[in-house]
C-alpha cells in the first residue's frame, strides 16, 4: 500500500455526483483486469479498506472508514477521470469466476510538474500474492505511455517495507525521506519518497548484487545491424517543434520523437521522409523544403541507429496523428520536459539553440 492511496479523506471529496464511470480505460495483466470503479464496487471496497492493517498505511483515510465516503469517492472518480485530474481503477481478479475485487489503485496528475502520483492498496486477504506489483507495474507503464506526464512519484510509510519493495521491483527509485499526515494515525509519519521515469520502468532491471565472483570477461566489439531512419523537426510559424509520442505496443512506448521512419532500400532519406510524413501525419512536404540539420548515431541494445534529422518549415495540410501517436507542438524552452529516446538526446540542445 502506498501512502497517498485511495479513497481520499472526507475533505477531499468535493465533486461527488450520481453518475457512474461507464467508460474509461480498461487495462489487463496476466491475472487481473484494471477497470474504472462502479457504484456496485462500494460494498467490497468498504469491506476491504475498513481494516486497520490497510488504513494505517494510507494517508488520507480516517478509521473507522464510513461506508458513505466510499460511495462519494467512487462517484468522484468519474469526474476526476473526465477532467484528467486522476485515473482510478479497481483491481479485478479474472481467475476467480464471479468478479472479485482485490484492491484499488490510481494516479493523481500534477499538471504543473508533468508528473503523476501513484497510490494503491490491496485487501488483507490478498496480500503476499504479488497483486500490488502486477497491477501497479501495468498502471505505471500505461501512464507513462499515455498520460501527459514524464515522471511518476509515490510515497510509502517507513513501516511499510512490503510496499517499498513492490515499488523497487517495478523500477521506482528511492529519492529521499519526508513526512506526511496520516489521518487514521492522527499525525505526521515519516515516508520514503520514490520516483520513476521512462528509463527506470522500461529498461531491464539491474541485477540485485554487484559482487563479481567470476574473472572479468573482456568484451569484444559488439556487432549490431545499422538501421537507417530519417526524422524531421517540423517547425511552425511560432518556432514550435512537432513531437510525436510513440503509442503503447511499440518499443519505447511513451517517448516523444521526431516524426519519420525507416529508409527503405530503394529510397533516399528525403524520399523516405516525404512518404513517412504523408503516412503518419497526412501532410505533404517537398524535398526542397527539407534542410539537413544534424544526425544521431546511437547504439541501442539490439541495433545501431543512424538517423539524419532534417528541419522543415513549410508543408501542406494540418498534421493529424494517423498511427495512434499523440502529437504536441513544443516550444524550445519546453523541449527538455519531454522524454525522448536516448538517440535524440544530443539533438535537443542543438535544436534549442537553432530555434
Ligand atoms: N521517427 C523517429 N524514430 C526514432 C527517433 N529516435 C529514435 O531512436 N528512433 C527509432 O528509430 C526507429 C524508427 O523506425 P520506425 O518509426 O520505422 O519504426 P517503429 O518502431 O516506429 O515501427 P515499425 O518498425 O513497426 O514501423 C525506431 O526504433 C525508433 O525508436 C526519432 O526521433 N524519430
Amino acid at each position: 500500500m502506498v501512502a497517498d492511496s485511495l479513497p481520499p479523506a472526507p475533505d477531499t471529496v468535493t465533486d461527488a455526483h450520481d453518475g457512474l464511470p461507464d467508460s474509461g480505460p480498461v487495462l489487463t495483466t496476466a491475472r487481473f483486469t484494471l477497470r474504472p470503479l462502479r457504484s456496485t464496487d462500494a460494498e467490497a471496497i468498504h469491506r476491504l479498506v475498513n481494516d486497520w492493517g490497510v488504513v494505517r498505511m494510507l494517508s488520507r483515510l480516517p478509521f473507522p472508514y464510513p461506508r458513505q465516503l466510499t460511495d462519494e469517492w467512487i462517484a468522484s472518480t468519474a469526474t476526476q477521470m473526465q477532467d484528467g485530474r486522476a485515473w482510478h481503477f479497481a483491481i479485478i481478479d479474472r481467475e476467480s469466476g464471479p468478479e472479485r475485487l482485490l484492491g484499488c489503485l490510481g494516479i493523481r496528475i500534477e499538471a504543473a510538474t508533468r508528473s503523476g502520483d501513484l497510490g494503491y492498496w490491496v485487501g488483507r486477504s490478498f496480500w503476499n500474492g504479488g497483486v500490488a506489483g502486477e497491477a501497479a507495474r501495468r498502471l505505471a507503464h500505461w501512464a507513462l505511455a499515455n498520460l501527459e506526464i514524464e515522471r511518476l512519484t509515490a510515497q510509502v510509510a517507513t513501516d511499510n517495507p512490503a510496499s517499498a519493495s513492490v515499488l523497487r521491483r517495478i523500477g521506482f527509485r528511492e529519492i529521499g525521506v519526508g513526512k506526511q499526515p496520516f489521518l487514521a494515525r492522527g499525525g505526521e509519519h515519516p515516508v520514503l519518497m520514490f520516483e520513476a521515469r521512462h528509463g527506470d520502468l522500461f529498461s531491464p532491471a539491474e541485477p540485485a548484487g554487484t559482487a563479481i565472483t567470476a574473472p572479468p570477461v573482456v568484451p569484444g566489439p559488439v556487432r549490431r545491424r545499422t538501421v537507417l531512419v530519417a526524422a524531421c523537426a517540423l517547425v511552425d510559424s511560432n518556432g514550435r517543434v512537432l513531437l510525436a509520442r510513440r503509442p503503447e505496443g511499440k518499443a519505447m512506448a511513451g517517448l516523444w520523437e521526431f516524426p519519420g521512419g525507416k529508409i527503405e532500400a530503394d529510397e533516399t532519406p528525403e524520399m523516405a521522409l516525404v512518404r513517412e510524413l504523408r503516412e503518419e501525419l497526412g501532410i505533404d512536404i517537398s524535398e526542397a523544403c527539407l534542410a539537413p540539420f544534424a544526425f544521431a548515431s546511437h547504439a541501442y541494445e539490439d541495433f545501431h541507429l543512424l538517423m539524419p534529422l532534417y528541419v522543415c518549415r513549410r508543408w501542406k495540410g494540418m498534421p493529424v496523428a494517423h498511427e495512434g501517436q499523440t502529437l504536441a507542438w513544443v516550444t524550445s524552452e519546453a523541449l527538455d520536459s519531454y522524454s525522448m529516446p536516448d538517440a535524440d538526446k544530443p539533438l535537443v540542445p542543438l535544436l534549442r539553440d537553432f530555434l
